[in-house]
């Protein structure tokens, strides 16, 4: 028997975006989820470290799920500016983002850096979305399961399981760029991605959700959501929009 397809994951990265207004959109979000926008998806929001806290306390353990964007390794310490995953845990944050290229690109993180991490979410009680794709250059010199395989061997932390653990693939051109894969090439990827998890965790690796991310929206969402192996997506600009947002969660009812 085939194993069950775990619960699907609609993740909203705002980045660098968001002020204490956006609030109304995250009401809005929430409303829907609570309407049964996202269907069997759990539904989950990342804003700026600046907006967790109130975000949090704002829904009260209601839907969508609020995570953080990065956290440092340590759990405290002379890290002027940083923010540690103890800190997005006693904030209300459920989740965090590692590894996203944006951070491995503007602040040269490493795999050991972005596994350093993950571990450092395992150990606050907060599920790590660890991030990994490729560069264009690297897509068309056709080393696309090669550079996915080293980062996930890479930053995969100590510890991951189904329940504590999400990857995001996200191929770098495919970000903000209205481009996305192929669903075959989509498909290639996600399944490659399963067969190393599950040589990395055993029967735990079946479980682990893959979302895909890069230009998702809600005219692609059915798409790609529908694709063999796409447990649910991470969301950048197109999060920041309610309407949007639910547009792309309704690929789950
Ligand atoms: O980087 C992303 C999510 O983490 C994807 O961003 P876009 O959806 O804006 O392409």
């Amino acid at each position: 028997m085939a194993p069950a397809r775990p619960r699907p994951l609609v993740a909203g990265n705002w980045k660098m975006n968001g002020l204490a207004a956006s609030a109304a959109e995250l009401d809005a979000i929430a409303e829907g989820v609570a309407a049964g926008g996202a269907g069997r998806a759990e539904a989950l929001i990342c804003p700026p470290f600046t907006l967790i806290a109130a975000f949090a306390a704002r829904l009260a353990g209601k839907a969508p799920a609020i995570g953080g964007q990065d956290c440092h390794a340590k759990p405290s310490g002379a890290h002027t500016g940083d923010v540690a995953a103890e800190m997005l845990r006693d904030a209300g944050a459920s989740h965090v983002i590692v590894g996203h290229s944006e951070r491995r690109t503007d602040h040269g993180e490493t795999d050991d850096v972005v596994k350093a991490k993950a571990e450092a979410a395992l150990r606050a009680g907060l599920v790590a979305i660890v991030c990994i794709g490729e560069t264009r250059a690297e897509r068309e010199a056709g080393k696309t399961l090669d550079v996915v395989g080293t980062q996930l061997a890479g930053s995969l932390p100590a510890g991951a399981t189904a329940a504590n653990t999400v990857i995001a693939y996200e191929p770098v051109w495919a970000i903000g760029t209205g481009l996305t894969p192929t669903a075959a090439d989509v498909k290639e990827v996600h399944n490659f991605i399963r067969g190393q998890l599950s040589v990395a965790l055993a029967s735990e690796g079946a479980g682990v959700r893959i979302l895909y991310g890069g230009s998702v929206k809600p005219a692609n969402a059915a798409e790609l959501m529908g694709v063999e192996n796409v447990d649910g997506a991470l969301i950048g600009g197109a999060s920041l929009k309610a309407a949007d947002f639910l547009g792309i969660a309704a690929a789950y009812k």
